[in-house]
């Protein structure tokens, strides 16, 4: 019986931020590339994460601000905000953390940041260079690039030939992820709640892309032997063996189960997730070397 390759996302999450910092030192004659990070209410999730982005950030040598906001800011100041941070020199990319509450049209926000500095890459200019293969000058969303880079350790940058299979249609994972495995050659299937016979499309895949919310619900015996499994979701479950009240982060994937069978397999925590931090750090570098007009770094 053989066992899945793990592929260690923290190793190749930092590779990639050291080279992010090496560059960012090396052009810091001409530029200083600047993050902004925006942080609507106190949700305690949003705010571990805005909180190592910008912490991500300064190690690697940005300009790195943090504007936290309270629950009840209206739409109109957080336009505003997004304003003055399009029309700041000093900042290259901007980020605004969702999802935001209730009372904020999230897609009207998301369209007001300039799409040269929406290092997040969900302006419908980036999305439409995605679509259209326009990707020396589109944003592609952090987490499906993290995915792909990742996938390229076991497989390459060529997927001819291999099927993959996407399980979620969201417009931040599931979609962008699609498209790039469809740009990188594979056969695509997009799953979602409405796919029926879900473990059977998930069988004939030689790549599975887990994008779901739904903990461990991709089980072991769905996965066809050999293959490559990206595990994007991120659930916090009880974990009474912990103590009282303690809890754990899962994935969309029953890991142990599918370890048995896959080739390769991302594990959470240490998989996608700090590739989504390292690679906000890259499309942030990037904004700033266009601006600037200095040799961008290929990742
Ligand atoms: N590692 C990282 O950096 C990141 C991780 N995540 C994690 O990834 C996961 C997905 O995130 P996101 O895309 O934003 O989630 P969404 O809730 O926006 O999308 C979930 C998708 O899963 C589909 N789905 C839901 N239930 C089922 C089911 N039973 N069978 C098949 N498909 C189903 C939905 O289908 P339908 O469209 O039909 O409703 C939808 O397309 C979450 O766990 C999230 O925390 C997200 C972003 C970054
Ligand atoms: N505008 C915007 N852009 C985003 O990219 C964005 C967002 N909003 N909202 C929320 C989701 C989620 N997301 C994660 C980033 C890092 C980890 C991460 O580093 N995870 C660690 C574990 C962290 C922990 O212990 O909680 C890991 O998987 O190893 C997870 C999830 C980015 N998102």
């Amino acid at each position: 019986m053989t066992v899945a390759e793990i592929i260690d996302g923290k190793a190749v999450a930092a590779e990639i931020v050291a080279k992010v910092t090496a560059h960012t030192a090396s052009v810091a004659g001409s530029v200083v590339p600047g993050l902004a990070t925006v942080l609507v209410g106190e949700d305690p999730a949003s705010q571990v994460y805005v909180a190592s982005k910008s912490r991500m950030a300064k190690e690697c040598g940005f300009h790195s601000v943090q504007h936290t906001l309270p629950r009840e800011t209206t739409e109109a100041d957080l336009l505003a905000l997004v304003e003055s941070l399009n029309n700041d020199p000093s900042i290259h990319g901007i980020l605004v953390q969702l999802p935001l509450p209730d009372h904020i049209d999230s897609a009207a926000v998301i369209q007001s940041i300039a799409p040269e500095k929406d290092v997040d890459g969900f302006h419908f200019i980036n999305v439409g260079k995605l679509g259209t293969g326009e990707l020396d000058t589109a944003f592609v969303p952090c987490t499906p690039a993290g995915s792909m880079l990742l996938l390229e350790r076991v497989r390459g940058k060529d997927l001819s030939g291999l099927s993959a299979v996407v399980v979620g249609r969201s417009n931040i994972v599931g979609k962008p992820m699609a498209n790039l495995l469809l740009a990188a050659n594979a056969t695509i299937t997009i799953a979602h709640s409405r796919t029926a016979n879900l473990a059977d499309v998930v069988r004939q895949a030689d790549i599975v892309v887990a994008a779901v919310g739904r903990p461990q619900m991709i089980e072991g015996d769905w996965i066809k032997p050999g293959a490559t499994v990206i595990d994007v979701g991120i659930n916090r479950i009880p974990a009474p063996e912990k103590g009282e009240g303690k809890t754990r982060l899962v994935g969309d994937v029953d890991t142990p189960a599918a370890k048995e069978v896959a080739g390769a397999i991302t594990p959470v925590p240490g998989g996608v997730g700090p590739m989504t931090i390292a690679m906000l750090m890259a499309n942030t570098l990037t904004a700033a070397c266009r601006f600037a007009g200095v040799e961008q770094p290929k990742f």
